[in-house]
């Protein structure tokens, strides 16, 4: 059954204790084998008479990143599987925690889901005051399966581990200590030899000897206990209705408070096994990797080139965007500079970054102290002087082709040789950005989206003339201001921007022909984006909509589904939220609302497209909908890359996941495509094509994959290969 690699090493010392040590590089992940070898050391450790105490630490500075994530498809596919409750029970119940010698965790660096499932089933845990723990596994569509929603309730009381269980939100070694989940906070080199000492003091009795699964001074009375799952559950479904996970996890927690803690753990073992063959786990793990490998791109992260250091980065613009970078750069502690055309717009600039900061304070999620060494890493400035020394620069200044080329002109000149080029633009051509000057290699795209500190992707866009050291210097830092990044070709819109023109689109062609604005939105909320079609447009203005709109007109007019529809609306002064009217109206709180005038425009638009009401569109079925809007979203991803735009398929999930806020629990645009198959959605949008027009029309690529029925996500050159 899967995961392979890593083991545990056992050393007796002088003094009796055995220290047994996990060793599985890059974070201790408990593998079948880790698992095994825990087991093993234990009973040796247990039998021995030279071994009077026990200490479980991990290798490197890292107690463990948990249960090994990649040994789920081993679970789900193995067909003599062993009985639920095998790790749990047997390994982490009755030899860990039941072991009749004393064993403290040494923890420093992390201890994750299935690694602090290990710590809490030791007598004692010592853990150093940066480590962080936490039990995530609800990000991967399981729950805790070695105990954890057992011993997390009674070591830290209900709530508090509810709280860290359901948001899947680790702890640093500080504030689990204050909670009662460590008992001992220690520098990292005295570690071990604390929790040695510690062990033999449990031994001897001046120190007490718990049982996690047993204690019950921080359970709530069952009467409150009660009121705080019934509070989670109503909050869990709030959340996420579409996920089932987290009341099964309630349910767990629940059954241990009710039946006592052995039963609770039998409950949550078979629970465990279910979920881990859901299609809600088996899309998140996906995502878990799929982020991860957008880092790896063949022949540029695999030369051995090393990040030069960034120590200083220019920003161009003081605008929404521009703002929002300088933002999240300071964030990570970076000074930059801010350049502007005049004094008024660099005030300007300057106060949004400060609002920026300030909305984090009040959050509480920045120290007073933290916000005044923020600002101060900004410096303005009206001119180029200060750019001798800059390692980077970012232009955000608004689209338009000259400005941008002249700036590019003026950076060539001021910076230094070695500083990147990058520009936020969001549609231009880069190459006709740097069309103007000589150091074409250092250019390179960095698409932010707004709000930049808040959003988590970040589009490298390069052209064929970057430098891989370029990408791998951009990704270096996408990493250090906690982006993720996804390294894409350069074309109208990169990746996000352009599968996601077909979203408003194909909302639009339905509308004209019959299908309901607000329906629509609500099907496409209930499928789990954050908003549907009409009221991002809203959220957007009708501006940009309409700036977008006609950059696809101009690149794509085949495929472009040219509705009148929001030029008609802004005409009557309707731009979408920042006007109140748009799709919806807006309240002062911003409250959207219905607007029955809608339907005079849809049908102004309809006259002029030329359609008329199609009686089935008219009664549109939710499946439908999500297919007759997701599946342009598909076909244009396919394009993508077929161009050779992305270099896989699982990054056009991570930006769809990232960029657009794709469900995570259906893994990503391609991935849930595939759980059609290619053949469904060629046929589906054929036929739709025949009907409805070219907007339809599935892609050659999409075609060859139905033909062959090969999945959409595999290797562009395994396809070709098969034709
Ligand atoms: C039964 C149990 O209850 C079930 C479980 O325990 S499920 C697992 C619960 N644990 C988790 O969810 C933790 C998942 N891991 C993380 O959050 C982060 O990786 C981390 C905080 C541990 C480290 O973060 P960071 O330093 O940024 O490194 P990151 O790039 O994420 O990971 C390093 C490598 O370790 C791998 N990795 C991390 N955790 C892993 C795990 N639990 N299993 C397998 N591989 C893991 C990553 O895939 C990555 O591999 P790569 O280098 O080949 O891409």
């Amino acid at each position: 059954m899967g995961s392979r690699g890593g083991h545990t090493r056992m050393e007796v010392g002088s003094d009796g204790v055995a220290v047994i040590t996990i060793v599985n590089p890059p974070v201790n992940s408990l593998s079948f084998e880790v698992l095994h070898g825990l087991k093993v050391s234990f009973d040796q450790a247990i039998q021995r008479n030279d071994v009077k105490a026990i200490v479980v630490t991990g290798a490197k500075g890292k107690f463990s990143g948990g249960f090994d994530i990649s040994a789920f498809g081993g679970i789900q596919e193995a067909k003599d599987r062993p009985k639920p409750g095998w790790i749990s029970i047997d390994i982490v119940t009755d030899t860990i925690e039941a072991a009749m010698k004393p064993s403290v965790a040494a923890i420093d660096g992390l201890a994750l889901g299935g690694g602090l499932e290990v710590a809490m089933a030791c007598n004692a845990r010592l853990s150093t005051p940066t480590s962080q723990l936490g039990l995530p596994e609800l990000q991967l569509g399981i729950i805790p399966g070695f105990g954890g929603t057992q011993r997390l309730p009674r070591l830290v009381g209900l709530t508090k581990a509810l709280e860290m269980i359901l948001a899947s939100k680790p702890v640093k070694g500080k504030e689990a200590f204050s909670l009662g989940l460590v008992d001992g906070l220690v520098q990292p080199n005295d570690l071990v030899n604390t929790a040695r000492q510690w062990a033999l003091d449990i031994l001897g009795r001046r120190r007490p000897w718990v049982a996690s699964l047993y204690k019950t001074d921080k359970l709530e009375p069952l009467g409150e206990a009660r009121e705080i799952l019934k509070f989670a559950r109503a909050q869990a479904q709030r959340r996420a209705p579409n996920l089932y996970h987290p009341l099964v996890c309630i349910d767990v927690i629940e059954a241990g408070i009710v039946a006592g803690p052995r039963a609770g753990l039998w409950k949550e073992a078979e629970a465990f096994e279910k979920l881990v063959q859901s299609d809600i786990c088996k899309s998140l793990v996906h995502v878990f990797f799929a982020q991860r490998g957008t880092t790896k791109v063949p022949g540029v992260t695999d030369r051995g080139l090393v990040p030069r250091q960034i120590k200083k980065v220019a920003i161009l613009g003081g605008g929404l965007m521009g703002s929002g970078i300088a933002t999240a750069l300071i964030l990570s502690n970076y000074p930059i500079i801010l350049k502007e055309i005049n004094g008024k717009f660099l005030d300007a600039g300057i106060n949004r970054i400060k609002a920026n900061l300030q909305s984090r304070v009040k959050k509480g999620k920045m120290t007073k102290e933290n916000f005044a060494k923020a600002v101060s890493l900004v410096t303005g400035s009206l001119d180029y002087e200060s750019f001798r020394d800059v390692d980077m620069v970012i232009e955000a200044v608004i689209e338009n082709v000259s400005l941008k080329q002249q700036i590019f002109v003026d950076l060539e000149k001021y910076c230094p040789p070695h500083c990147i080029l990058a520009s936020n633009t969001s549609t231009i051509d880069l190459n006709l950005i740097g069309e103007k000057i000589k150091s074409k290699d250092r250019i390179v795209g960095a698409h932010f989206f707004s709000p930049a500190h808040v959003m988590p992707l970040l589009e490298i866009v390069r052209t064929k003339q970057t430098s891989p050291q370029v990408i791998v210097d951009v990704l270096n830092i996408s990493k250090k201001i906690r982006k993720t990044p996804v390294v894409v070709g350069n074309c109208t819109g990169f990746a996000v921007n352009r599968m996601f023109f077909p979203y408003t689109q194909a909302g639009l062609l339905l509308v004209e022909r019959g299908a309901d604005v607000y329906q629509i939105d609500r099907v496409i909320t209930k499928f789990g984006m954050p908003m549907g079609p009409f009221r991002l447009v809203d959220l957007v203005g009708f501006g940009v909509a309409i700036a977008t709109g006609s950059q696809f007109i101009q690149n794509f007019p085949e495929r472009t589904y040219k509705s009148m529809l929001i030029p008609l609306l802004q005409e009557d002064k309707r731009a979408g939220e920042t006007t109140r009217k748009g799709f919806y109206l807006y309240d002062d709180k911003r409250k959207a609302s219905p607007d029955p005038e809608l339907k005079n425009y849809i049908e102004k638009a309809r006259g002029i497209s030329g359609v008329s009401v199609d009686p089935k569109l008219a009664k549109i079925q939710e499946k439908d909908i999500v297919e007759m809007i997701f599946f342009p979203v598909v076909n244009e991803a396919c394009r993508v890359l077929d161009e050779g735009i992305a270099v896989k398929a699982a990054d056009l999930d991570i930006s769809a996941i990232m960029g657009m806020g794709f469900p995570p629990y259906r893994g990503g645009i391609i991935f849930w495509a595939d759980s059609f198959g290619s053949k469904y959605i060629y046929s589906r949008l054929q036929k739709w094509s025949e009907l409805y027009g070219e907007f339809f029309k599935p892609c050659a690529y999409l075609a060859a994959r139905a033909a062959k029925g090969i999945p959409l996500s595999a290797p562009v050159e395994q396809a070709k290969s098969r034709m």
